[in-house]
């Protein structure tokens, strides 16, 4: 099983609560369900973005490589226009989905920094 796909955690408690004991039980029960397809949704989410995180390691060797920037402010414009328009249609706050966006780029220039200081230390060798 490679290391991205969801293992067991023994430590992990999904009916873990602040409210465990004060709310009516049944009322627990259905917190506890719609919480279960919560952390599917967030194994799923971590996963996706684990991939991306290889596409975007694997562009920013290409670039090291190649002396090209490490943002492309061109290529950012217009992934946050279009993800403006998937949020609407998903009833996303766009703001919040251009925010999320730009939390991710941010680090991925990050990381294509420092792929580049890498890239140049090998190279002067
Ligand atoms: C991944 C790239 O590098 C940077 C990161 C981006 C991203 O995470 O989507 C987009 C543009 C670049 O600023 C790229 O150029 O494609």
């Amino acid at each position: 099983m490679s290391e991205t796909t969801q293992h067991h955690d023994s430590e992990y408690d999904p009916a873990a609560s602040s409210l465990q004991g004060q709310v009516d039980p049944e009322l627990m029960q259905e917190l506890l369900h719609i919480r279960s397809s919560i952390d599917n949704i967030d194994a799923a989410l971590l996963n996706m973005l684990a991939e991306r995180f290889k596409c975007t390691q694997r562009v920013g060797w290409l670039k090291a490589r190649h002396q090209l920037p490490a943002s492309d402010p061109g290529r950012e414009t217009a992934q946050i226009a279009r993800l403006h328009r998937l949020a609407e249609e998903a009833h996303l706050d766009p703001v919040f989905a251009e925010k999320f966006l730009n939390f991710i780029i941010d680090e991925v220039i990050r990381h294509h920094e420092a792929i580049s200081e890498t890239h140049a230390a090998e190279s002067n060798r």
